[in-house]
């Protein structure tokens, strides 16, 4: 659908909520990418634009002012750099998550931040700097990550497998993960089949079944509805309470007042 009319809305709020030309101008293309690469309404990703212009607005004000109780360094990235042939994607990039915080990675498309992720999670090497992870890490990336010809039930039985879980236990515990983000009907329908919000709710269980210490979500709500956005985030919070370390990829700025970090890589790379 054409979101130009809704993008029109919402830059109109953003500058009556007091947000300056040059930030309007940023959301706008941030919010205006996502929808393109995800093809979603607008309304339904995002809400009605006013709200989502209120929110933005006071996530930009500050960060959380409530002080939260963490514990020890979990993820430490230090001076990780990073070039594709000439094409300089992350320069000199600082991050450091402790039990009981959520890190938000921010920016626009091709600034590096599944790059940096995928960095994190020991999947590609920078070409300076280092990770160290202290505890287990589980990685759920933008896309794939599914077997297309097992059911969900079976995924979770091979990931709990790897904890040392039995396979009712595993599917148990998969079900009342997929439960609390609103995935209900866990049958048998296989990988492949599932509507593509719902295939990454089984990304996310996967990710979450084995209580890893780090835990590094690149946009983990793409093809989710409102409903089940809003309980990703709880869920997400719930962990941080639990004392994980969270490293969530995003493109929606209107929570970035509920986490404790915001590594904004557009401007660490500028
Ligand atoms: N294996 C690769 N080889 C060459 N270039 C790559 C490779 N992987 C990523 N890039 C490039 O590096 C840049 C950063 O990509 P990355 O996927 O990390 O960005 P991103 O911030 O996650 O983007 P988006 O918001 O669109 O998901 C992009 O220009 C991308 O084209």
């Amino acid at each position: 659908m054409n979101a130009e009319p809704w993008l029109a809305l919402l830059a109109g709020e953003l500058r009556r909520q007091g947000l300056a030309d040059p930030q309007v101008a940023t959301v706008v293309a941030d919010v205006r990418a996502h929808l393109r690469d995800s093809a979603e309404d607008p309304y339904r990703a995002f809400g009605a634009p006013e709200r989502y212009a209120a929110a933005v607005a006071e996530s930009l004000r500050g960060p959380a002012s409530h002080a939260r109780p963490v514990g020890p360094v979990r993820l430490q990235a230090d001076g990780i750099t990073k070039r594709y042939g000439r094409r300089q994607v992350l320069r000199d990039v600082n991050l450091t998550v402790r039990a009981g915080q959520i890190a938000a990675v921010v920016g626009a498309n091709g600034c590096g931040k599944s790059t940096l992720l995928n960095i994190c999670a020991g999947l590609i090497s920078p070409d300076a700097g280092t990770v160290t992870v202290h505890g287990t890490l589980s990685h759920s990336p933008q896309d794939g990550g599914t077997a297309p010809y097992l059911l969900p039930d079976e995924h979770f039985a091979l990931v709990g497998a790897g904890k040392g879980l039995t396979r009712d236990r595993s599917r148990t515990a998969g079900r009342a993960r997929a439960g609390e983000l609103g995935w209900q009907d866990v049958g048998a329908t296989l990988a492949g089949q599932l509507s593509g919000g719902t295939r990454q709710k089984l990304n996310l269980v996967m990710s979450t079944l084995t209580e890893p210490d780090v835990l590094l979500l690149d946009e983990p709500y793409q093809g989710f509805d409102r409903g089940a956005y809003v309980n990703l985030w709880q869920q997400l919070w719930r962990l941080r309470d639990d004392g994980k370390a969270i490293v969530v990829v995003t493109h929606m700025l209107n929570e970035l007042d509920q986490v404790d970090i915001v590594l904004d890589l557009t401007e660490a790379n500028s």
